[in-house]
């Protein structure tokens, strides 16, 4: 399985020979940043203030000039106020946009008025996808920059793989097909500049854009350009939350094994933990109250610096249970606080095997770090790489990071391993299959990465098949401990499960069936090809079901416009590929629907893992099509028997067929605990054997 996040990083954000104009753009691009760089001894309480000021990416990208204005015409679709629906219809992509209303303007402020859109007849376009549909993402052709007239010119298209007609977000340079000049390369989307003045010398400055020009004139290829928008950086943006449901009393019922020796006893509340105020005070404004409890376990082991094996069902609080002890350690111990320097040295890095994820992990970063000098920082395949260095050298103590996005900035030296004291692999079973398994074993091999003995690892997901958790060994420290809440791999007992047998030919009618009858409840429908994605996505808006969809082929920027969409409730209805599969975390998805099912158990249970989260409850319909779906039959009756629901009786005799029994994947599923209890037998593990992969169609990223 190839890596999404590989192939655009590493072959798409390298810059072209005309990198000058890069650069030029680059020198546009500085942050302000009013630290002085002092050490702030033991990282307590350093006041909001100037905790904004060490978070540029809280709204401070810079004095926000715009350049390459887009002027308003009568005939802009206005993407900012649209959801990323699917449009039917000319397949015309609209070009000239100006955001007038101030709900646009105040979402670009501070950002760029993105020019470039140009005004693409796709129609006219060899580019375009298949005739006439003008449907989102529609079917797939990539936009090829060799046929670009101004992109070529620009530099600018790069492999936008993206169908005609297509009207969410939009790649400001690989959309503007024709009309360069006003898409005009970079100072089109132009509008970082920072106002820089308050540190760092104009040697200093000079130097580092000097380092970006030649990283970037020493790569070929296609670039990536988009620059995500900040987030919002209001208190009340940054602590919004929802509630827990009915059911999070309910978690303190269920077991817990610790296995390993030694481990320290488990805490009970927040207050045990001993936390400093300003962590406490964040705690209370997430509206934490109580400890779930992969909490209770995990933290006072992470505290006490033991390696850590965590697994815990979907939508339990796995994220703070790393989050906190770190934060915590750094607090206890100081944290240098950020200062401009090219080369960053994190006390920490986190990486996650989805964009979307990583982005969200270090949302709960800067929450939970809110009011302290820890400085969270997140860099993700599919966005600018200069974007993520500028990020990365305005300080760094805790970086959030794709995969290849993070080797990529140790390879330029923007990231040192020196100081790193504990390393994070969220999903980590997905992170050690064969997909990812080659970029971890990279990460671990940097020269100045500590060895296992030197640094701590910390390991979560809420499935471990056997052979990962063997893999994991090269990770970990020989004593790690390894906390099971519940059962290895079980679904969350919160979601109503239910199988229809559902024909391929069937599939799409009965789709719209339920999504008709379940009306405007948030509904995360999962299918298993990009285009597949689309396809469905179109055909529910052709029955006027706002819907909006996210997948691989999609740009970094429609991915994340999309799932905005879906989270603000423009589009009750994403239609996904495997890529949203884990640890996102929707308020109020109410439904999932898998469409086609995965082909491995894991991740049927990460997917309707999206809903029932933190104690609410929730609803998973999947259809099996007993001609594709029965390898996985027999997985899935015990996922269902575990989880108390009710198993069929017609998949219950497909799953003990003998066709059944014959695909089971025994033993690498239901791990009951640790793998080192002998479960699967004792066998020594090495790379070469490793062989658990994931097979969807999807690539991830
Ligand atoms: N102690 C707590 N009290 C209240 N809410 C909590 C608590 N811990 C976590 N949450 C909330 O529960 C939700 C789910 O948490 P999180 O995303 O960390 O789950 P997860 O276990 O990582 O899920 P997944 O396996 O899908 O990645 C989040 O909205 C989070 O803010």
């Amino acid at each position: 399985m190839c890596d999404e996040d590989w192939d655009n990083e590493l072959a798409t954000e390298s810059q072209p020979p005309f990198a000058h104009n890069i650069g030029k753009m680059d020198n546009l691009n500085k942050e302000p940043n009013n630290n002085n760089g002092e050490i702030l001894g033991r990282g307590e309480d350093v006041n909001e203030e100037s905790n904004r000021r060490d978070h540029p990416s809280i709204g401070g990208f810079g004095a926000r000039r715009s350049f390459g204005t887009m002027k308003d015409t009568g005939e802009t679709i206005n993407k900012r106020n649209q959801p990323s629906t699917h449009m039917f219809g000319a397949g015309r992509t609209f070009g000239r946009r100006e955001e007038n209303n101030e709900d646009s303007q105040q979402r670009n402020s501070g950002f760029s008025r993105r020019g470039g859109f140009g005004e693409g007849n796709v129609e006219n376009d060899e580019r375009g996808g298949r005739g006439g549909r003008g449907v989102c993402g529609g079917f797939g052709q990539r936009r090829n920059a060799e046929n670009g007239d101004g992109v070529q010119t620009f530099g600018n298209s790069f492999s936008s793989r993206r169908g005609f007609g297509h009207q969410t977000g939009g790649d400001e340079n690989s959309r503007g097909s024709g009309r360069g000049g006003r898409g005009r390369g970079f100072g089109g989307r132009g509008g970082y500049r920072g106002g820089d003045d308050d540190f760092g010398s104009e040697s200093e400055r000079a130097r580092l854009k000097l380092d970006e020009d030649k990283e970037g004139a020493e790569h070929t290829g296609p670039k990536v350009t988009y620059v995500p928008p900040p987030p919002p950086d209001t208190e009340d943006a940054i602590f919004a939350h929802y509630q827990t449901g009915i059911n999070f009393d309910k978690y303190d019922d269920i077991l817990v094994d610790v296995s390993g020796s030694d481990p320290p006893p488990a805490i009970l509340t927040f207050e045990e933990a001993a936390l400093c105020d300003t962590l406490n005070r964040n705690i209370a404004k997430a509206g934490y109250s109580k400890l779930t409890p992969v909490q209770k376990y995990s933290i006072p082991i992470i505290l006490a610096g033991r390696d850590l094996m965590a697994c815990a069902q979907t939508g339990s609080g796995k994220t703070a249970a790393f989050l906190l002890p770190i934060l915590a350690h750094m607090m206890r111990e100081g944290v240098a606080a950020s200062q401009l320097k090219s080369l960053q040295e994190p006390e920490a890095i986190i990486v996650a095997p989805t964009r979307e994820l990583i982005n969200q992990i270090y949302l709960e970063a800067r929450k939970f770090a809110y009011g302290t000098c820890v400085r969270p920082v997140v860099v993700y395949g599919g966005t600018q790489t200069g974007h993520s260095i500028r990020q990365i050298l305005y300080g760094c103590n805790i970086l959030c990071a794709t995969p290849g996005r993070l080797i990529d900035v140790i390879s330029r030296q923007k990231i040192g391993l020196s100081k790193l004291k504990c390393l994070v692999l969220d999903e980590a079973d997905r992170m050690l299959d064969m997909g990812f398994n080659p970029q971890m074993l990279k990460l671990i091999e940097f020269p100045d990465m500590p060895s296992k003995e030197k640094r701590q690892t910390l390991m979560f997901s809420a499935t471990y098949p056997i052979e990962v958790q063997k893999f994991a060994a090269h990770f970990l420290k020989e004593d790690y401990l390894f906390v099971v809440v519940g059962q290895v791999g079980g679904a969350c007992s919160d979601v109503h499960q239910t199988v229809l047998q559902v024909d391929r030919y069937d599939k799409k009618n009965k789709l719209v069936e339920i999504l008709q009858c379940i009306g405007n409840e948030r509904s995360l429908v999962f299918v298993d090809t990009k285009k597949k994605a689309d396809y469905i996505a179109t055909i529910l808006c052709q029955e006027h079901i706002s819907t909006t969809s996210i997948h691989g082929d999609r740009e970094q920027r429609e991915r994340e416009e999309a799932l905005g969409d879906f989270r603000s409730g423009k589009c009750h209805v994403l239609v996904a590929t495997n890529v949203a599969a884990r640890g996102l975390d929707i308020e109020n998805v109410q439904h999932v629907i898998n469409h086609d099912l995965p082909r491995e158990i894991e991740e049927y249970v990460h997917r309707i893992g999206r809903t029932g989260r933190c104690g609410n409850t929730g609803k998973a319909i999947s259809f099996f099509d007993s001609n594709f779906d029965t390898p996985v039959a027999r997985s899935l009756v015990k996922v269902l028997s575990d989880a108390n629901q009710e198993v069929p009786a017609w998949l219950e005799e497909i799953a003990f067929s003998s066709h059944g029994i014959n695909n089971y994947r025994s033993g690498d599923v239901f791990a009951s605990t640790d793998a080192r209890k002998g479960h699967s037998g004792n066998r020594n593990y090495n790379t070469e054997q490793y062989s658990h992969a994931s097979v969807d169609e999807e690539t991830w990223g």
